[in-house]
Formats: C-alpha cells, structure tokens, sequence
C-alpha cells in the first residue's frame, strides 16, 4: 500500500490556456507537502499543463479514454494520445460518463485495459445514485459495479478505485462516515479477494473540500480524494492537499 494519499483534482469540462497558471501555483505550493497531487484537465490542456509542471511532482491524467488504441472514432481520445499528451493517469467510470454517457461495466473493463496497455495508471470510480441507495440498492449496486468494472485482468497492475455516490457529487452533500465505511468494507473485500496484498488505494469523491477534507483522508481504509467543484482554484484546493499531512495514511 502507499504511504502518502493521492489527491486528484477533476477539472472536468472546466479550464482554459488562462487557467494554466493554477496548475503551476498549486505545484509550487504542494512542494514538500505528503500527498501525491494529480490534476485532470481537459484533454486540450494535457500538453500545454503538461509544460507548465516539468520537473514538478505533480501527476497528469486524462478524463476518459477510449477501449480502442486507435480508429474510426469520431470525437474520442485513446489512452495512447493521453499518454503522448502527458498523462500518467486517467479517470475511467466516472458517473457523468456511467450516467451521462450510458456506459456500462463492461466498457469501463475494457477502457481500463486500454489504459494499462498505454501505461496509464487508471482510477476507476463506482458509486450508486440516490433512487438506488433509497431503494436498498448500494451494496449490490456497488457488488455489481466492482465485479464487472475492476475485474481480475487488473492483476498485478497498477490502478485506483474511487467511491463516488452519485448523490454526493457537485450537490454539498457528503457521504456520512457509516456510509463511507460500509462502501469501503465492501470493495476492499473484493480488492482483497482478487488482488492480495498488491490491494490498490481506494479514494472517496463526492463534495470534499476544505472543512471536511482532513476528516474524511483519516476514515480508515481512504487513500485519498477526488475532488471536482473544489479543485478549480488555489484556494479551495490547497487546503485539501494540506489535509494529507494531518490524516494518517
Ligand atoms: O465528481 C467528482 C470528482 O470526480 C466530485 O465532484 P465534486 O467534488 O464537485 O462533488
């Protein structure tokens, strides 16, 4: 298991070339700070950011990417052109895509590989919506979630699970500990079950920010945040990698 947290910073459809200049701030501020800092920008911004954070520590990943390496596919980025742009990393199952994008488990699987065969670490996010969580749904929704979306073929590899419950996502509301915890319990049953003790990180999304970041980092089992809204400015966001340094991993 690593040491230090993972914060990630989804910019989702957000962020121009003038936008540039946060990415750099946060590198020179998160200097000698203990988490491991990835930022996802748009695909647009990957090689200009990519510049900006040369001989920093920061980490770059892409949002998505395709199952395919390359093709007839209009619109679509593959995880080789994120790797050639300067990612290391890529978000796959998000549930703007999972929802928004009508993409199921088994695509999530095989982007995953995609990412893998790239050598893009993948943070692969499940979570269930609030109609399933009210309806009793979560576990299975979860259960179905990590069977079909972070399968065996991950063995060995180097990836990241994040629980993001839908409802939480852009809306203020935070998962409760209880919850958090029983969702956690559940995929590290199955992280455990099928990767032993190359188990990887698991993270929780869903409205952190600054007044709640250094409680959730230290709920047993979290390794990190992926944090959306509060990812955009300096202001919001350094608070949060501060967080690391007062959680225990
Ligand atoms: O979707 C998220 C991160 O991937 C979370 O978004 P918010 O932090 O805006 O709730």
């Amino acid at each position: 298991m690593p040491q230090t947290h993972l914060i990630a910073a989804n910019w989702k459809m957000n962020g121009v070339k003038a936008s540039l200049p946060i990415a750099r701030t946060i590198a020179e501020q998160s200097r000698g700070l203990q988490a491991r800092v990835a930022l996802f920008p748009p695909a647009t911004l990957l090689p200009l950011m990519a510049d900006v954070l040369q001989g920093t520590d920061i980490v770059l990943g892409g949002q998505d990417c395709h199952h395919a390496d390359s093709g007839a596919y209009t619109g679509d980025i593959s995880a080789p052109m994120l790797k050639d742009a300067g990612a290391s990393m890529v978000i796959l199952g998000h549930s703007e895509r999972r929802h928004g994008h009508l993409e199921p488990c088994a695509l999530v699987a095989r982007k995953s590989l995609a990412a893998l065969r790239a050598g893009l670490e993948p943070i692969i996010c499940i979570g269930e919506t609030l109609d399933q969580r009210q309806a009793g749904l979560t576990i299975p929704v979860l259960s179905r979630q990590l069977a079909d979306s972070v399968t065996s073929d991950l063995k060995g590899q180097a990836f990241h699970v994040s629980y993001e419950p839908v409802w939480a996502i852009g809306t203020g509301l935070v998962a409760s500990d209880a919850q958090i915890l029983e969702a956690f319990a559940l995929i590290r049953e199955h992280l455990d079950k099928h990767f032993g003790t190359n188990a990887p990180q698991v993270l929780y999304g869903g409205s952190v920010k600054a007044s709640n970041a250094a409680h959730l980092l230290a709920l047993e089992g979290v390794g990190g945040a992926l944090v959306g809204g509060a990812s955009l400015t300096v202001e919001d966001f350094m608070p949060i990698i501060r967080a690391a340094d007062t959680a225990p991993v």
